[in-house]
C-alpha cells in the first residue's frame, strides 16, 4: 500500500469524560465503541471492566475523534439513550494502551474492513489477563560492607548490583554465582528484596559492542540508513542486496544509530521461530539477546515483554507481525526483513499484511521504515521507482564470495529414470560435492511422501472428505492427511472404490520420497531432513543448524524452511527437485513468488570461500522465471512482469479486494454469491470478477465462492466494498469474508 493514501493525523487530546460519558471499545465484532457512564475520570487508553448484556467484559476507553481519513472510516455508531446507558464497573490497574497504538488499531480496522474491536482483540490478547503482581528482585541495603565476610562469589554479586533492583536470574547470570550465594548474601543483611522495575530483565543492547569493518559499498548504504534514523521522521527505504551481501550487517548499523538515540527498534522477521541464527548474530553485534515476540512465547515471558515494551526498557523487539500491536514507548525505527515474504500476510481472522501495516505504524510513530530483500516484491519496487521509497543497493557478496552458478536441468532431455526424481547430472553433482568434503542441499517445497495416491486399477484418487483436495501420504507416520483441514486416515490396503488390494500407488514426490531416493543414491551421506514435520520446535531447529554448521551433516533435504536466511559456510551445492512447482494454478503472483523462493534457496550456496553452484530441475527451462534465475537478471524479469500486470491494472498498478462467500451448502453459497454480484458496483475504473467457485471450492466442509473487485490505483477499495456490502446480508450459515490486497487466491 502507498504511504500517500494516509492523511496527516489529527490529535485527540480531549479527555473522554464528556458529560460523564465515555466511549469504550470492546474486543468484539461491533461496528465501533459503545458509550458508558463513568463517575470516575477516565482517559483514552484506560482498560476498564464494563457490563455487556448479563456479563462483564474488559474494554479500552476510546477516543472520540478518529484519525482515520473520512473516506475510509466506518459509519459512526448512533448514540445510546441516557436511560439505557450502563456504568463502567472499574478501571484496571494496568498500563493503558498508548495513543499511537489506538490510532494504529483504528487504521488497521479501517484499511482491512474489519470491526475495530476485532483488531483491538489482537492487541489485548495478552494484556488484560495480566494480574499486576509485583515481581521481586534485590537491592543493596545501608549496612556497611566491613561487617561481613565476603567470598569472591559474594563480591561479584555485589558488583553486578546497580542502583535499580535486579532479579536473581540476572544477578546469577552476570556474576556467575549461584542463587544460593544470593540468598546467602541476603542472609547477611547486605541486600534485601525490592519490587523489580518492570522490564528489568531485558539487558540493554550495546550499539558499540562489536562493530564490523564495513566494505565501502556497505558503509555508503549504512550511512544512508543512519541519516534516516537521525532525521526522526517517517520515510520508507528499500534495502535491496544480493544474497550474502551483508544486508543484515548493514541494517544493524541503523539499529545501532537508533539505540544511541535511546529509541526502540522493531524488527519483523517472517519466521521468528526459525530465527536462531539471526538472534545469535544480534548477540554477537550488540552483546545481548533481543526481546522476542511470537506465539510460542510462554505466558510469563509474554507479560514481561509487553510491559518492557510499554515502559521502553526493551529496546529491540524482534517479532512476527503481531509485534506491530505492542505498546511501544518510542519507536525510532522499524525493519521488515525478507519483505517479499507472503507469510507476512495474516490469512485468518483479521487479514492484514504485516509489511504494509509496518509502514502505517512507522507513519503514525513518525519513524523510518526499512524494507529488506534480495528479491523485493513488485509492490515495493513500484514504490521505489515512483520515488515514494528511497532505494539502497548492495551489489556484491561480502568478502569476495561469488554468486553461485545456476544450471538449468531440462527434465525433458536429462530426466531421471522412471519412478525417480533426481536427474543423473544432479546426482553426479551431489556425489562430487560430498567427495570434496562439502555440503549439498536438495530442496522440494512439498511435505510428506507423495501429494497424490491413486488406484492403478480404477483410477480412484484419495480425496479429503471435507475439502476439494487430495490427501497427502506421510509414509513415516503411516497416514494420509489433508494439509488444509488436518483430516487424517490410515493408508488403506484395498482401494475404497474397486476393493482391489495392493493397487494404490503414490504419484509424485514429497520430501520423504526424495529422502528415500537419496539414501539409495548416496548411502554414505549423513542426511538431515528439514521440514515443519521434523523440526517441531525452536530448539530442534537450533540443533539442526548446529549440526550443519559443525559439519556433522553432508546432505540437507528440506521444504521452504531451508530457503530462510541461513548462512551455512560449508554448503556449496543446491539442487531444486521441482522448480516448476509454484508456477501452476494461475495465481497472479505465481511467477514472482517462484523467482523469490528459488533465488532465496539458491542464495544459500557458496556463501564463504568455496564457490557455490545451483541446479534447477525443470520441464520449462525456457520460462522467464528460469531464465531470470539462471542469468541472475531480475530486472528483465521484473520488466516483463510489469508489462503483463500494468495494462490490466493488476497490483501494484491497481488495487484488489476479494470477497469470499461460504456456507454449509453449495446452494446457499451460490445464491448469496449471485445476490452480491447483482448489486456489484458499476463505475469507471472498477471491475468485478466472478462469482466463481474458489479453487478450494469446499474447505473444512464449507462451500466457497469468490468475487474479486479490481480498481485503478487512484481509487480506494474500502469505501466501495463497504457500500457494496451494505446492500446484502449473509443469513443462516452463510458468511462473507473480505480480504483487502489478497495474496492467496485459494
Ligand atoms: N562487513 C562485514 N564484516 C564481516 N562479516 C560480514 C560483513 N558483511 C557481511 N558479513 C558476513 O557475511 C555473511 C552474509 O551476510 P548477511 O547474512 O548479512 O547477508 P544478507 O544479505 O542478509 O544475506 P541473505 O539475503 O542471503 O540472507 C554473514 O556471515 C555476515 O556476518
Ligand atoms: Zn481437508
Amino acid at each position: 500500500m502507498a504511504p500517500e493514501s494516509l492523511s496527516p493525523q489529527k490529535q485527540s487530546a480531549e479527555t473522554s469524560t464528556h458529560d460523564g460519558r465515555v466511549p469504550v471499545l470492546l474486543p468484539l465484532p461491533f461496528a465501533g465503541a459503545f458509550e458508558y457512564r463513568s463517575a470516575i475520570a477516565l482517559q483514552p487508553g484506560d482498560i476498564v471492566a464494563v457490563p455487556l448484556g448479563r456479563k462483564d467484559i474488559f474494554g479500552c476507553v476510546w477516543d472520540r475523534e478518529s484519525t482515520v481519513p473520512a473516506y475510509m472510516a466506518p459509519p459512526p455508531v448512533p448514540p445510546v439513550d441516557e436511560r439505557r446507558l450502563k456504568a463502567v464497573i472499574r478501571r484496571l490497574e494496568v498500563s493503558p494502551l498508548p495513543q499511537e497504538l489506538r490510532h494504529f488499531i483504528e487504521w488497521v480496522a479501517a484499511y482491512t474492513l474489519n470491526p475495530p474491536g476485532l483488531v483491538l482483540a489482537t492487541a489485548l490478547k495478552q494484556h488484560t489477563q495480566l494480574p499486576p503482581k509485583a515481581v521481586l528482585g534485590w537491592v543493596r541495603t545501608e549496612k556497611p560492607l566491613d561487617d561481613v565476610r565476603l567470598t569472591p562469589a559474594r563480591q561479584s554479586v555485589l558488583q553486578a548490583l546497580g542502583d535499580e533492583p535486579k532479579s536473581s536470574a540476572f544477578l546469577a547470570h552476570e556474576s556467575g554465582a549461584s542463587t544460593a550465594v544470593i540468598r546467602g548474601l541476603a542472609g547477611t543483611g547486605l541486600i534485601k528484596e525490592a519490587p523489580l522495575l518492570v522490564g528489568a530483565s531485558f539487558a540493554q543492547p550495546q550499539p558499540d559492542y562489536a562493530q564490523p569493518a564495513l566494505s565501502e559499498e556497505q558503509e555508503d548504504v549504512a550511512q544512508g540508513l543512519r541519516s534516516m534514523v537521525a532525521a526522526e521522521r517517517f520515510a520508507v527505504a528499500l534495502l535491496e542486496g544480493v544474497t550474502g551481501s551483508g544486508k543484515t550487517e548493514v541494517y544493524f548499523e541503523a539499529v545501532a544509530a537508533c539505540l544511541r538515540r535511546g529509541q526502540q527498534v522493531l524488527v519483523l522477521l517472517p519466521e521468528i521461530a526459525l530465527s536462531t541464527q539471526w538472534t545469535e548474530r544480534f548477540r554477537r553485534r550488540f552483546g545481548v539477546e533481543p526481546a522476542l515476540w511470537h506465539s510460542d512465547l510462554g505466558q510469563k515471558r509474554r507479560r514481561e515483554t509487553w510491559f518492557a515494551v510499554a515502559d521502553g526498557s526493551a529496546k529491540v523487539i524482534v517479532g512476527a507481525r503481531s509485534a506491530l500491536f505492542l505498546p511501544f514507548e518510542t519507536i525510532g525505527l522499524i525493519i521488515v526483513d525478507e519483505e517479499h515474504e507472503t507469510s507476512f500476510k495474516q490469512e485468518e481472522g483479521v487479514t492484514y499484511h504485516g509489511r504494509d501495516m509496518a509502514v502505517v505504524r512507522g507513519r503514525l510513530a513518525k519513524a523510518p521504515v526499512i524494507l529488506v530483500s534480495a528479491t523485493p516484491s513488485l509492490e515495493t519496487l513500484a514504490n521505489a521507482d515512483a520515488g515514494r521509497y528511497q532505494h539502497f543497493l548492495l551489489t556484491s557478496r561480502h568478502g569476495g564470495a561469488r554468486l553461485p552458478d545456476v544450471t538449468l536441468l531440462d527434465l525433458r532431455e536429462d530426466g531421471p529414470a522412471r519412478g525417480q526424481f533426481l536427474a543423473p547430472r544432479l546426482c553426479a553433482a551431489v556425489k562430487e560435492t560430498l567427495a570434496a568434503g562439502e555440503q549439498a542441499m536438495l530442496f522440494l517445497n512439498r511435505r510428506g511422501y507423495a501429494p497424490l495416491t491413486l488406484c492403478r486399477t480404477c483410477g480412484h484418487r484419495m480425496q479429503c472428505p471435507n475439502c476439494t483436495t487430495w490427501l497427502v501420504e506421510h509414509r513415516n507416520r503411516g497416514i494420509l492427511t489433508c494439509h488444509h483441514c488436518g483430516h487424517t486416515e490410515g493408508i488403506p490396503k484395498a482401494c475404497p472404490e474397486c476393493d482391489q488390494e495392493e493397487t494404490l500407488v503414490p504419484i509424485g514426490p514429497g520430501i520423504e520420497r526424495v529422502t528415500e531416493e537419496a539414501r539409495e543414491c548416496f548411502p554414505e551421506a549423513r542426511i538431515l531432513v528439514m521440514s515443519s514435520d521434523t523440526l517441531g520446535s525452536a530448539a530442534a531447529t537450533a540443533e539442526a543448524v548446529r549440526q550443519i554448521t559443525d559439519g556433522e551433516v553432508d546432505l540437507i533435504i528440506g521444504t521452504q524452511i531451508v530457503a530462510k536466511g541461513w548462512h551455512f559456510p560449508r554448503l556449496t551445492l543446491v539442487g531444486v527437485v521441482d522448480s516448476d512447482l509454484g508456477l501452476g494454478g494461475g495465481d497472479l503472483r505465481a511467477a514472482e513468488r517462484t523467482v523469490q523462493l528459488l533465488h532465496q534457496v539458491a542464495g544459500r550456496a557458496g556463501r564463504a570461500e568455496r564457490p557455490g553452484r545451483v541446479m534447477l530441475q525443470s520441464y520449462v527451462t525456457e520460462h522467464p522465471v528460469m531464465e531470470a534465475l539462471a542469468s541472475h537478471d531480475f530486472e528483465a524479469f521484473i520488466e516483463q512482469e510489469t508489462a503483463q500486470r500494468k495494462p490490466g491494472f493488476w497490483p501494484p498498478y491497481g488495487r484488489l479486494a476479494a470477497l469470499i462467500i461460504s456456507a454449509d451448502s453449495a446452494d446457499v453459497a451460490d445464491s448469496l454469491a449471485a445476490e452480491i454480484a447483482r448489486v456489484a458496483p458499476v463505475q469507471d475504473g472498477i471491475q468485478v470478477l466472478g462469482p466463481a467457485p474458489a479453487p478450494l471450492s469446499v474447505l473444512r466442509g464449507r462451500h466457497r465462492r469468490r468475487l474479486l473487485l479490481k480498481t485503478v490505483r487512484g481509487l480506494a477499495v474500502q469505501p466501495i466494498v463497504r457500500d457494496w456490502l451494505s446492500h446484502v446480508k449473509a443469513k443462516g450459515s452463510a458468511r462473507i469474508d473480505v480480504d483487502v490486497d489478497p495474496i492467496s487466491f485459494l
